[in-house]
């Protein structure tokens, strides 16, 4: 198997997202090591999560660099950098990224949401989607590009929405598709099968959504 690629998980908070990543990257055949976790905020669950795992981690908290977020970037690339790491996965990370550290990692720098992106960019999508009375809703890893939730998709999974769901409710179903359709984006880029072109990507050999992460049909 050609070298595994060396990948960092940037969290701001509790972290499961980033726990299906590292129980992924356990399997001897997973085209990708977690290497590094790297939070923003010192008090994120997440860490001591990681540190279960053995997995080195890193605070840089953006307080400290008050308004000055290049600062801040230089800083979490600079870590990145000394780790190897040649991936960035966001997990959870709520800060939005410049177009310096957005350009330098392009193509290698991706992001789960939880809704079927375009629809529903941003923050409270469960909410918003109940609101909205859509019968389907999911969740979507894409590469990160400068304007928010606007990256290139490289799969999506969807989840029925039920009549008696609340945000809560349809969170919890999101968020369980989310902890498998991570582990499968990241080995589609980390493998190689996910191509970007241009604005979309290409998936070689075989659909970049299985069955198994599209609800089932009615
Ligand atoms: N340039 C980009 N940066 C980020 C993207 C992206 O697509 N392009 N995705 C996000 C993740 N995210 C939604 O998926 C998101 C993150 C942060 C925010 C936000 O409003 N952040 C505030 C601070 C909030 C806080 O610290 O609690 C901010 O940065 O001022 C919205 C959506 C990751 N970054
Ligand atoms: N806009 C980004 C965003 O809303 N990301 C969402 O934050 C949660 C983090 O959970 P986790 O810390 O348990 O992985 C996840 O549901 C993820 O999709």
């Amino acid at each position: 198997m050609t070298e595994r690629r060396r990948v960092a998980v940037l969290i701001s908070g509790r972290g499961s997202n980033m726990v299906s990543l590292i129980e992924a990257a356990r399997a001897p055949d997973y085209p990708a090591e977690i290497v590094l976790v790297v939070s923003n905020r010192p008090d994120a669950a997440g860490l001591a999560r990681a540190e279960g795992y053995g997995i080195a981690t890193a605070v840089i908290d953006h307080k400290a660099y008050g308004r000055d977020r290049e600062a801040f970037e230089r800083a979490l690339d600079a870590r990145l950098a000394a780790a190897g790491a040649d991936l960035v996965a966001l997990a959870g990370f709520m800060r939005l990224l410049t177009p310096w550290f957005v350009e330098r990692w392009f193509g290698r720098l991706v992001n789960i949401h939880p809704a079927l992106l375009p629809a529903f960019k941003g923050l409270d999508t469960h909410e918003r989607a109940l609101a909205e009375g859509v019968k389907l809703h999911g969740a979507t890893v894409h590469f990160v590009s400068s304007e928010m939730d606007a990256g290139p998709i490289i799969a999506q999974g969807a989840v029925p929405v039920l009549d008696a769901d609340t945000p809560d409710s349809l969170g919890a179903r999101v968020l369980e598709l989310e902890h498998r359709l991570y582990p499968h984006a990241l080995d589609l880029v980390a493998s190689g099968r996910a191509r970007l072109a241009g604005r979309t990507v290409s998936v070689a050999d075989g659909p970049a959504a299985p069955g198994s992460l599209i609800a089932p049909a009615f």
